[in-house]
């Protein structure tokens, strides 16, 4: 049980309508790991990190299965609904959070940061006040008690009590996502999915503020499922990267091992878009576009783009193999050069 994944995710989707914009995603995360899910804008990231909170949004059909392993009783008070395909409550030591009434969990054993704090915390009532909220909902502690404790919880993400009483429209972007850090760690959960959550930020506060989530998290215990297309964050802050595209897996293992060699042209581009050139400029992203969602070409979603692209890339979908210490959906993963720039610019 020791070993057991705190989650494990199994094939899951994510569909609206008949266009599917998560693809069959297995992954795991382990207790108090950090797993950066990165990709471009439409790779399916925020989709999967819902997912995971049992939260997916209005209209979409999610399928497959996602356990949260079962910690001091707790309950997910799975009903085995509307989810369809997740064999609801059948693995012992597990709940699952497909089609299942996840609610419960929130707040205790997973938690959300936000892109947006904004949408996190209710206008009308003092953070402080929200805070202390939150630890009740969770603690029998008294409200005087769970006032205190809501202070020190602030004045650890460095927002001093006397502003405890502020409303959120009265504090900055950088204190109001502090205040929802607060919130997601403060009654220890076990899982925390951030998604973007310092897209909203100013640059220079960005790195500040994730500092902040990384200690909070820390303290906690708590594993983080941190979803971003900044690679320079997930290389700063996670163990693990998962790397997406047109909503299927590309490439996942330890972050120094992907980093310093990735295995995947996909993979290989993005970090060629941080590494400064002869010229000192950096490269603009792959070159192309990811598809539509709903239009993934045949064989490899990246073949189109693939600078190694052969003609079964274009009619067989790689599946995830273990490769050099991680796993990677790649028909020729070991054509990547060592110095991952090489491939794009090779092919400008
Ligand atoms: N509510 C929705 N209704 C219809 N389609 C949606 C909805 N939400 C997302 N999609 C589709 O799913 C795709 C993946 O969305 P998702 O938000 O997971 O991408 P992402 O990787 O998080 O990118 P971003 O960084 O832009 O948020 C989107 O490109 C969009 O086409």
């Amino acid at each position: 049980m020791a070993d057991e994944p705190l989650l494990r995710v199994r094939d899951l989707r994510v569909a609206f309508g008949a266009h599917e914009a998560v693809r069959g995603l297995s992954f795991e995360v382990r207790a108090g790991e950090v797993l950066a899910l990165a990709g471009e804008s439409g790779a399916g990231k925020s989709l999967t990190a819902r997912a995971l909170l049992g939260m997916p949004p209005r209209g979409a059909t999610v399928t497959g299965s996602v356990r949260l392993r079962t910690s001091g009783g707790a309950d997910a008070g799975s009903d085995g609904g509307a989810g369809g395909g997740a064999d609801a409550g059948s693995d012992a030591g597990s709940d699952e959070l497909v089609g299942a009434r996840a609610e419960g969990l929130w707040g205790r054993r997973v938690a959300l940061v936000p892109q947006d704090a904004l949408s996190a915390l209710s206008p009308v009532h003092p953070v402080g006040e929200q805070l202390a909220a939150a630890v009740r909902s969770v603690q029998r502690l008294s409200r005087k008690d769970a006032r205190a404790k809501a202070a020190l919880a602030l004045e650890r993400v460095g927002i001093p009590a006397a502003r405890s009483g502020a409303y959120p429209h009265e504090l900055s972007g950088g204190m109001r996502q502090r205040a929802v850090i607060a919130m997601a760690t403060v009654n220890d959960p076990e899982l925390i999915v951030a998604d973007e959550p310092t897209t909203a930020l100013d640059p220079d506060l960005r790195s500040q503020v994730l500092h902040v989530l990384a200690e909070q998290r820390e303290a906690a215990g708590s594993a983080l499922v941190l979803v971003t297309h900044d690679l320079e964050a997930a290389r700063a802050h996670a163990d693990r990267v998962l790397v997406m595209y047109a909503g299927r897996h590309v490439e996942s293992g330890p972050v120094g091992r992907v980093f310093a060699r990735p295995r995947a042209p996909y993979t290989a581009g993005l970090l060629a878009s941080l590494t400064p050139t002869e010229r000192g400029a950096r490269l603009p992203a792959v070159p192309g576009a990811p598809p539509a969602v709903g239009a993934p070409p045949a064989g490899c979603a990246f073949a189109p783009r693939c600078p190694l692209a052969q003609d079964r890339c274009r009619t067989e979908s790689p599946e995830p193999q273990t490769t050099d210490g991680r796993q990677v959906s790649c028909h020729r993963p070991h054509e990547v050069p060592g110095n991952a720039a090489d491939l794009f610019l090779e092919h400008r």
